[in-house]
């Protein structure tokens, strides 16, 4: 029922003027990813890479590059991001207009460039909004943060959104890959997500901030996988999906 955890660290708290080195380290390490955090200054309150960057990434690492597109009018900018070769592309429900097409037009323009197509969800918007798509998606992200900086809290609750969003991809008979992003490392966040169904965690100063990225790695691939197994309820309420 559960695949085995894949740790996909967030570039947001790398060294920027050692990049490749971080990189290098979370590769040796077991990353799954390196999850890259592209953000406009405008869809999120935070500027920080672009196009450039993530064509020099996509040349100092064979990990897969699970670019997050956390900006205004993807569709405008998407193919200059899918020039550089991603091997995962995330666009956000939020950033698309889908009275007119543009939730299958991103995804298509994805597939087409011989990416995987990802929505993600901030944690305002519901599952359900995945549904006309969950066919189509390789991956759905569902953000247990406000996009924008790295080191907030797990917003609590996030891990129904997760179990909602399962339950839609076996309703329509596929299984995506689904991604958490913010607050994890070895904690309950982790444990609760886990449990939910979470395939894919994005872990920024759980992985980057600490001395040992790949203790830091390993430490929470174990926390994810005891909490599968073990079927971990969460100590609190939290919203709904
Ligand atoms: O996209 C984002 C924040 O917007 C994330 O990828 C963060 O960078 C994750 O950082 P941690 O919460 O794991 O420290």
């Amino acid at each position: 029922m559960f695949t085995s955890p894949k740790i996909a660290p967030s570039i947001l708290s790398a060294d920027f003027m050692n990049m490749e080195r971080d990189v290098a380290e979370i590769e040796a390490g077991g990353a799954s990813f390196v999850h890259v955090d592209v953000m406009d200054g405008h869809f999120v309150p935070n500027l920080t890479l672009g196009v450039p960057f993530v064509k020099q990434l996509e040349k100092v690492t064979n990990l897969p590059l699970d670019v997050h597109l956390m900006i205004s009018n993807p569709i405008q900018q998407l193919p200059w991001f899918l020039e550089c070769g991603p091997d995962m592309v995330s666009v956000h429900a939020e950033a698309l207009d889908e009275p007119t097409g543009e939730f299958d037009r991103a995804i298509d323009m994805i597939h087409e460039a011989g990416a995987k197509a990802c929505l993600a969800l901030k944690p305002d918007m519901r599952a359900s909004v995945v549904e006309p798509y969950i066919a189509k998606l390789d991956m759905v992200l569902v953000m247990s943060v406000y996009p924008g900086f790295s080191g907030q809290k797990f917003i609590e609750g996030t891990e129904k959104k997760v179990a909602r969003v399962v339950e839609i991809a076996r309703a329509a008979g596929v299984a995506p890959l689904i991604e958490v992003d913010g607050g994890l490392g070895v904690n309950d966040p982790t444990r609760a997500v886990a449990a939910a169904g979470c395939d894919v965690f994005v872990a920024g100063s759980a992985c980057f901030g600490q001395a040992d990225r790949a203790a830091a790695i390993a430490g929470i691939a174990r926390t994810a996988a005891e909490a599968q197994a073990s079927g971990f309820v969460a100590p609190w309420e939290g919203r709904e999906a």
